[in-house]
């Protein structure tokens, strides 16, 4: 027997079922759509473990699900006399700005002091890397990219990659860096049109023989095979969806439509780290290896690498990775530099005079005349800080909730230094101005400027970078002459490019020092490899 309400509700769906089903689909997908926002809510909109809400510094607003993404991904084309206008529009909000950016929350540091306050006196708890299943997963082998791992994956590679910054091997490292120096010196002789390709062997080599023991003698198509490796690496950082809603990653793989894009660039990538890692590996196992970090550190009986083959690749070609193009990218900041503030050079040159001599009398600088050579080390530093090289460097994320100044970060917020504001926090910022770093510390590169990072990640290779620099631009401005060779614009670098990135007439002082430089590379035996270099190019 059917009741009265039964047959009142047939009678409504039958005079409103097409309503009904589209209202139940109305239902369906706005508890999708909750359930989503739910979902991929970012880190710092979650309450904390212990239930405390977040309380987090001022920021644009962004939408839901995907909070800034849709400007972060595409980003409108940054004018040339504003370049990294969004990073410099987060000063409106103050020394900290949280942005949502799918479901992670990345507070930007605008300030040292900031910095200072989060990456170092914290960085018991702000160590972390917050998840990337693309960029430091799928392109990385899973998860291997020593730059942009998680705490857990991280502690190993970074033990074992610890020896490059004690002192005991510094000074086999610094014969390397001066003899590939001076091989670069005899290059930018023998093919000044070439000056970028020299920065690019230079830095190449001296990491590829502390990593692998030898000098770099590698084909112009291995050469750029290593760069595209970096290249594509960095390039894609962040560009996909995934790293941004990583929890798009726990799907059935058959539901990851953009796994095999990455996969494929993944196995060209583990073939270019083979052709490179299996000649020293097989050589180290045979005994018959000259020293270098594989040999003595990472595959070592003593303190060898608790990891797979692949991984100990992994951590020796992100060091080769890791460590050249900066080297390189640096060395070209310092030459944009020569081109647009002639007068820092001149002193630059005067300084080095003073303590190698001049003309017929002079000598090359080495490492031991950091001490008298101040202002050398003020320029590589000022380099760093008029051009950075890194605009943001890798979140720190943090491994607890942090408290900070009245503000609640909890667990797996990820933090940002934001080099464009930090960088700029000085008297006009706009000008290459070495005296400002002359302040007693100016040998120490990490003092005062971030651009290596900060706290328990900071970077691995800045004493060997900083020597590089060092030694390179002693001896660059003691030698060669830099002009403008055709239009460019100083605010572009094209610093990816292995082209030239802006035009440069490179010419030598005068020929005391073309004899000085060919003596030199003749005292090192490396003037064949120089002239080598020059016809490979
Ligand atoms: C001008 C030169 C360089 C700059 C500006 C630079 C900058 C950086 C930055 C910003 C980081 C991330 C730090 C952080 O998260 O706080 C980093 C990490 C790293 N750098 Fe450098 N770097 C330079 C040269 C080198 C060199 C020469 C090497 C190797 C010989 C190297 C090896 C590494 C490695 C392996 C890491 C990962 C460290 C980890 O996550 O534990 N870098 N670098």
């Amino acid at each position: 027997m059917v009741s009265d309400a039964e047959q009142a509700a047939g009678a409504f769906y039958g005079d409103h079922g097409p309503l009904c089903v589209l209202a139940a689909a109305v239902t369906v997908l706005a508890s999708i759509f909750l359930a989503a926002i739910e979902y991929f809510k970012p880190v710092g909109k979650r309450r904390a473990k212990n239930g405390t809400l977040p309380k987090l510094p001022p920021g644009p607003a962004g939408v839901p699900i995907l909070g800034t993404l849709a400007t972060s991904l595409k980003r409108p084309p940054e004018p040339p006399s504003n370049p990294f206008q969004q990073l410099n529009s987060l000063a409106q909000y103050g020394e900290m700005a949280t942005v949502h950016i799918g479901s992670k929350t990345w507070i930007f540091l605008n300030s040292k002091r900031v910095v200072a306050e989060i990456i170092a006196k914290r960085g018991s708890a702000t160590n972390q890397r917050t998840p990337m299943p693309v960029s430091s997963g799928i392109i990385s082998h899973g998860d291997r990219r020593t730059v942009l791992m998680m705490q857990e994956d991280w502690a190993e590679p970074r033990r074992v990659m610890h020896s490059l910054l004690t002192g005991s091997q510094m000074r086999q490292y610094g014969e390397w860096q001066e003899l590939e120096s001076t091989q670069m010196m005899a290059e930018y002789l023998l093919k000044p049109e070439l000056w970028h390709r020299h920065h690019y062997r230079y830095a190449n080599s001296v990491v590829h023989r502390i990593a692998l023991g030898e000098r770099l003698a590698k084909s112009t198509r291995e050469l750029e095979d290593m760069q595209n490796c970096v290249n594509i690496f960095v390039g894609n950082i962040g560009t996909s969806i995934v790293d941004w809603l990583p929890e798009l990653a726990r799907l059935p793989r058959w539901l990851q439509p953009w796994r095999p894009h990455w996969e494929r660039l993944e196995q060209w990538n583990f073939r270019v780290y083979s052709e490179w890692w299996v000649p020293t590996r097989d050589k180290v196992l045979a005994g018959t290896a000259p020293p270098s970090f594989v040999r003595d550190t990472l595959l070592h009986p003593d303190t060898k690498y608790k990891g797979s083959d692949e991984d100990a690749m992994y951590v020796a070609m992100q060091l080769i990775e890791a460590g050249s193009d900066t080297t390189r990218e640096a060395l070209n900041i310092l030459v944009m530099a020569a081109l647009e503030y002639p007068e820092p050079f001149a002193k630059a040159r005067a300084e080095v005079d003073r303590v190698c001599g001049v003309g017929a009398e002079a000598r090359l600088p080495t490492l031991a005349d950091m001490d008298s050579l101040g202002y050398i080390g003020a320029m590589a530093k000022e380099g760093l800080r008029w051009h950075p090289i890194f605009n943001t460097t890798p979140d720190h994320a943090a491994s607890k909730d942090v408290e900070f100044e009245g503000y609640y970060f909890p667990t797996g917020v990820g933090f940002v230094i934001n080099q464009v504001l930090v960088c700029n926090e000085c008297e006009n910022p706009e000008a290459f101005v070495p005296e400002r770093w002359m302040d007693g510390h100016e040998l120490d590169i990490t003092h005062g400027l971030w651009q290596f990072g900060g706290g328990r990640r900071i970077c691995v290779g800045y004493r060997l970078a900083q020597r590089s620099l060092f030694i390179n631009i002693a001896r660059l401005v003691q030698s060669f002459n830099f002009e403008a060779n055709g239009p460019y614009n100083p605010k572009i670098l094209n610093l990816e490019s292995t082209g030239e990135p802006f035009p440069v007439k490179v010419s030598i002082r005068n020929e005391h020092y073309a004899k000085l430089i060919m003596a030199e590379a003749e005292k090192a035996g490396v003037v064949e490899d120089a002239k080598m270099a020059r016809d490979k190019l």
